[in-house]
């Protein structure tokens, strides 16, 4: 609800109360985010939009195109109800008072800014489409992660072609969810932050935004600043987060060298108030549709500013992350004899992480270019990735890998793991995936060759009972005990 000084400077065209939202961009942040909007507001009718008619077919399907848990769940409450996927953007952002641009917003492949600025193709055209058909004041929320000052750059596009007494208000509101935990991390958010104009419409614009999350986040977890000062907390989050992940990495190659533990130095730093125990997992490198692309989002600033040491801080982060992947592989190779040729290794996982299908930036992408490099024989193990997204990705031009190599040397299993670990010289763990721990090892090792490795780039297996059945086990940041 607007509060009494919110209502004398509400300005009048905006002076109805919040009924209708519409979402630009059903992907992993417009779908959830608007599915839980609707869930909790159900006086509000919540529209989301693509221009992609395959993926609000398969929104308004039993099979909805993102897994995440509990997802599917509330979309089936609310859909047809209060929720609606439709491919009818213009007729939705006239219907709307407040617009959620969430549409991707992927590092550029071209020209200026190539491989570090963010490419705002999709944010300008759906700011176009806006401008062009509103004939209504609204509410513009920029809730894809865009470079700082994309929110003036979106009111110059708004006002490009607009009509005549409309007025757009643009705010930032960066989304924080992470893949996997999204339900929860939008049912308890640990912050909602929104940045708009420090003057009376763009305050007013924060209230009605601010009172759609009212329905459910407590008041004093909504954070409202500037609008750039909102943008650079976006990226600058992503940024500190996949930092720690580095750094944790970085010190498990010394515990490698030095026969310190990983697990016990995270768990030792971790119960520093100051540090916490949060985000200080080592693995085979961060992955994610987010954290390379935001960090060269954020070195591309730092360079613009000419702020170059500001941006070789953090352009080490994704040095690290590389390294580790490398790291992985090359100890992969010398421990099956330095040779992977025509060798079947099973890759435990191909998801960034788990609790998700998504395959973006994952860690395996990279992994599986250097097995295949060594001439490997690639067996897939995931229960959630489709093989048409893994074939994509291992198609990327970037990896330089021919197609018709990659098809015919690797495989994906979705469930069947004998099938998956049957002749296998390495087991290599790349995702987290609780069932993982499941498996009945014994069984595996008697259909694998032998020597059977384990490479654990997760620290998810039980090491010492792998090293009793007979395994040689490596695990990222520990030296085991092999026989
Ligand atoms: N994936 C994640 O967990 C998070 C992503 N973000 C940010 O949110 C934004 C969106 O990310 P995702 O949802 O992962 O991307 P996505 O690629 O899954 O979804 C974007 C959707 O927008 C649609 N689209 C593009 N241009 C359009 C237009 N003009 N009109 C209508 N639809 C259009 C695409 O067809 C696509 O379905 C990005 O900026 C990302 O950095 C922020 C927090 C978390
Ligand atoms: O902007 C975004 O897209 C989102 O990016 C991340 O979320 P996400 O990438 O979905 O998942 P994370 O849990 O952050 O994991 C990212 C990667 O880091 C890895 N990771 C995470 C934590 C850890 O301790 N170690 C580690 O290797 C994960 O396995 C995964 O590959 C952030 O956590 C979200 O807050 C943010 O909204």
């Amino acid at each position: 609800m607007a509060t009494d000084t919110q209502k004398e400077i509400r300005p009048e065209y905006l002076s109805k109360p919040i009924k209708n939202i519409c979402c630009i961009g059903a992907g992993y942040v417009g779908g959830p985010t608007c599915s839980i909007i609707a869930y909790k507001c159900p006086h509000i009718q919540v529209n989301v939009v693509d221009l992609s008619q395959e993926r609000i077919n398969a929104w308004n399907s039993p099979n909805i195109p993102i897994y995440e848990p509990g997802l599917n769940e509330i979309v089936q409450k609310c859909i047809g109800k209060n929720l609606h996927f439709t491919t009818k953007v213009e007729e939705c952002i006239e219907k709307a008072d407040i617009i959620f641009i969430s549409v991707n917003t992927p590092t550029k492949t071209y020209g200026v800014g190539l491989g570090r600025a963010p490419d705002l193709t999709y944010v300008e055209s759906a700011a176009r489409t806006i401008s062009k058909v509103a004939k209504t004041s609204k509410i513009i929320v920029e809730k894809s992660t865009v470079p700082v000052k994309a929110a003036e750059s979106i009111t110059n596009m708004l006002k490009s072609n607009h009509q005549p007494n409309v007025e757009f208000q643009v705010l930032s509101n960066p989304e924080f969810l992470a893949e996997g935990t999204a339900i929860n991390d939008l049912l308890k958010p640990d912050r909602i932050l929104i940045g708009g104009d420090n003057n009376e419409k763009g305050k007013w614009a924060i209230g009605q935004l601010s009172s759609v999350y009212e329905n459910w986040v407590e008041k004093s977890l909504i954070i409202t600043t500037n609008t750039w000062s909102s943008e650079l907390s976006k990226l600058a989050a992503n940024a500190m987060l996949a930092q720690r992940i580095s750094s944790v990495n970085s010190i498990s190659a010394i515990c490698e060298a030095s026969g310190a533990d990983i697990e016990h130095v995270s768990r030792a730093i971790g119960f520093d108030t100051r540090i916490g125990n949060k985000f200080l997992q080592a693995s085979v490198g961060f992955g994610g549709s987010c954290f390379q692309k935001d960090i060269n989002n954020l070195i591309y600033l730092c360079e613009n500013l000419n702020l170059k040491e500001v941006a070789e801080y953090w352009h080490q982060v994704l040095v690290i992350n590389d390294y580790q992947k490398k790291r992985f592989v090359d100890k992969i190779v010398k421990c099956l004899f330095n040779t992977l040729n025509n060798k079947k290794i099973t890759l435990l996982g191909f998801a960034f992480k788990k609790n998700t299908g998504d395959t973006r930036e994952s860690a395996a992408i990279q992994i599986c270019k250097y097995f295949l490099d060594e001439g490997a024989l690639i067996t897939v193990l995931d229960p959630k990735v489709e093989y048409e997204q893994m074939i994509l990705e291992l198609s990327n031009p970037q990896l330089n890998l021919p197609i018709e190599m990659v098809k015919r040397k690797v495989q994906l299993c979705s469930t069947d793991v004998i099938e998956a670990c049957k002749g296998s010289h390495a087991l290599v763990v790349c995702t987290e995936w609780d069932i993982f721990k499941t498996y009945d090892y014994k069984g595996i090792y008697e259909i694998m060759q032998k020597p059977a490795h384990i490479f654990d780039g997760r620290l998810i297996l039980d090491h010492e009972q792998l090293i009793s059945i007979g395994f040689h086990v490596e695990a990222v940041g520990k030296k085991l005990n092999n026989q």
